[in-house]
């Protein structure tokens, strides 16, 4: 279950933004994943104003795994951040419904997830007429394509002054923002649009909102979550050119089994809507995913933990994580592969099979290493 610590915001924390139109569950769904920080959830269009942040727990089998051999005091899962999102309602590009705060709001999460309202519910409010996931996803991707050509453009035509200049480096930019504003003039998102690591550095100050990944929340009614409905199937229809994820789920549900405390409750529950896990724990496997992270392991008597690191970050730079001084000091690594670990069941066991390395600082940390870091200070 989601457990949301105190407002923890080390830069390790990496936020995913909900987004989406007024009243589709986004709340709801932010009410699920955090127990502590709670969204008011209500009929009520904005009844969320100020952003809601939360922490939340990575699930992760492999950790559950490593505990069951090392038997610690304590478990200590890795977390992302959720941030709960006001709607978004056309216009907003152009200041609609508070749209700048909210769109700025986007702007400093590190992925979106977009949930669409996939369920038919007469009294719950909607401004768009009869349910419609596709023209909802595209109102909402208008709205941030508008917003970053409007970032573009300014660049675009501050470049365009210094062409003269005849600075190679200028000219690449001016190509590269160029095609940045076609892609957005014909109704398209960056991250559609393939670009070269220096045609990504031209536009990184812009923090464009259509640059961030995405995954898609079909949010449905209590009978389609687990078939899904013609709406979730026309929305995954819809998305299926972008390689985006999309997860169908009912959020109302997600919110009642995360509020109840008794664990026992919680598997009555599920088993009576016949769910093997939340889908929560689905979703923030994918916000984990989405977000380009990977787990390494420390494994100890005390404690058996889970860290957060990007893919192909190094030994010292992965120790850091832990503390600057790991960092400072680093020495080198010892290092079992996750599935050595597993299959000795011990250090000790994985050491006297030759199976724990030594590593130095130039190692490039895999997803699911358990680690022991030598440093001094
Ligand atoms: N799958 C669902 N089925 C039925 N009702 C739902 C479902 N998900 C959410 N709701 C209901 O829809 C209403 C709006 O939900 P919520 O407040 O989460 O929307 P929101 O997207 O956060 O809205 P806002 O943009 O105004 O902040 C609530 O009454 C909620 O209980
Ligand atoms: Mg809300």
């Amino acid at each position: 279950m989601p457990n949301i610590a105190a407002s923890k915001k080390d830069f390790m924390a990496l936020q995913a933004g909900i987004v989406g139109l007024p009243n589709v569950g986004k709340s709801t769904l932010f009410n699920a994943v955090s127990n502590s920080a709670k969204a008011q959830a209500s009929n009520y269009r904005f009844c969320t104003i100020e952003p809601n942040t939360g922490l939340v727990d990575v699930p992760d089998e492999r950790l559950d795994k490593l505990a069951g051999f090392v038997k610690p005091e304590r478990i200590v899962p890795t977390q992302v951040a959720i941030v709960d999102i006001a709607g978004l309602v056309r216009g907003a590009s152009k200041g609609e419904g508070l749209g700048n705060k909210f769109l700025a709001n986007i702007r400093e999460v590190d992925a979106i997830i977009h949930v669409i309202r996939c369920f038919e519910d007469e009294n719950i409010l909607r401004d768009e007429g009869p349910i419609n996931p596709v023209g909802d996803k595209e109102i909402i991707d208008t709205e941030l394509q508008l917003k970053d050509l409007e970032s573009v453009e300014k660049k675009f035509s501050r470049v365009e002054k210094m062409l003269k200049t005849g600075d190679p480096k200028i000219k690449a930019e001016y190509e590269t923002l160029k095609r940045c504003k076609d892609h957005l003039e014909q109704g398209k998102s960056i991250r559609e649009l393939s670009l070269s690591k220096e045609e990504r550095t031209a536009i990184a100050d812009l923090f464009l909102l259509t640059e961030k990944s995405v995954l898609y929340v079909a949010n449905v009614d209590e009978a389609s979550m687990h078939t899904g409905n013609k709406f979730s199937e026309a929305l995954k229809a819809a998305v299926a050119g972008e390689n985006a994820q999309v997860i169908v789920m009912n959020n109302s549900i997600e919110a009642q089994i995360s509020e109840m405390e008794d664990p026992a409750d919680r598997e009555l529950f599920m088993e009576e809507y016949k769910m093997t896990e939340p889908a929560l724990s689905k979703l923030i496997r994918s916000v984990y995913k989405l977000l380009d992270l990977a787990t390494y392991f420390t494994a100890g008597v005390q404690e058996v933990r889970a860290w957060t690191i990007h893919e192909g970050w190094k030994a010292p730079q992965a120790a850091s994580v832990i503390h600057t001084d790991f960092e400072k000091g680093f020495i080198k690594a010892e290092v079992i592969a996750y599935k050595d670990f597993i299959q000795y069941g011990s250090e000790a066991a994985a050491r006297d099979a030759g199976k724990l390395r030594i590593e130095g600082k130039d190692y490039v940390v895999k997803d699911g290493d358990v680690m022991h870091f030598r440093f001094n200070v």
